[in-house]
């Protein structure tokens, strides 16, 4: 089975340009990538990962492909072959159980939601389907699939819902990750502040 990794290497998180100024942005990114890969080598199946990537990407163990063009005609480019997953770099809470669990669906696309109304993660095992990224992607991409009569398995995980966009999901990676981005959160200096409501992150 194909798996593309889409990785913004230019500009990469840029709702997080309050919290981290571009260089760090940039490792960050680079960490959540690291821990996307070891999550999927560690899936007990054999799986062809490519990154696909906006620009030159060091230190990941993978092939990379380079592809300027935005995300959506980037991606559909590669769902020509059945079956290809997609999942996303900034999920660095994605462990092999999950991954195993969305690969195995047996569904024409089994499809994991992203907070906020994206896409986190999916496999297609029909060439039919194609994506539209931004927006509600996730209810745009169930449409796509109803209209070319695809059967969709909609795979609930919290672990693979957590896309690390704003500062608010920095509190989740601290609580729950394990990975290469935890240890950079940790290293720059993030620490959980607990209060009255929602767990938030400071830096010393
Ligand atoms: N190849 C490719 N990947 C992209 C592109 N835009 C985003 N991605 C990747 O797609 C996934 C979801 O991206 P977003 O969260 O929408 O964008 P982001 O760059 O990570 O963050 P923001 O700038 O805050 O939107 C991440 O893995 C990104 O690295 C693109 O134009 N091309
Ligand atoms: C690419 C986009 O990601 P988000 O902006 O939801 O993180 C989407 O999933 O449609």
């Amino acid at each position: 089975m194909h798996v593309v990794v889409p990785f913004a290497a230019d500009r990469p998180k840029t709702r997080l340009a309050d919290t981290l100024d571009t260089d760090e942005r940039r490792e960050f990114a680079d960490a959540m990538l690291r821990d996307v890969l070891a999550a999927l080598d560690a899936v007990p199946r054999s799986l062809e990962v490519t990154v696909l990537s906006t620009g030159p990407v060091d230190g990941v163990d993978a092939a990379i492909e380079i592809d300027e063009r935005p995300l959506t005609p980037a991606v559909n480019d590669r769902l020509g072959t059945a079956p290809t997953a997609v999942v996303m770099a900034d999920l660095a809470l994605a462990t092999p159980d999950a991954l195993t669990e969305l690969f195995a669906a047996e569904a024409d696309l089994a499809i994991a939601a992203g907070l906020g109304g994206g896409t986190n993660a999916f496999l297609a095992r029909d060439s039919a389907f194609r994506v539209d990224y931004h927006g509600a992607s996730y209810r745009d991409h169930l449409a796509i699939a109803r209209e070319e009569g695809l059967s969709v398995r909609e795979v609930d995980s919290r672990l693979l819902a957590v896309d690390i966009d704003e500062p608010a999901d920095l509190a989740e990676l601290l609580l729950h990750g394990d990975g290469a981005a935890r240890d950079w959160l940790v290293d720059a200096g993030f620490e959980l502040s607990v209060g009255g409501g929602r767990v938030e992150v400071v830096r010393e």
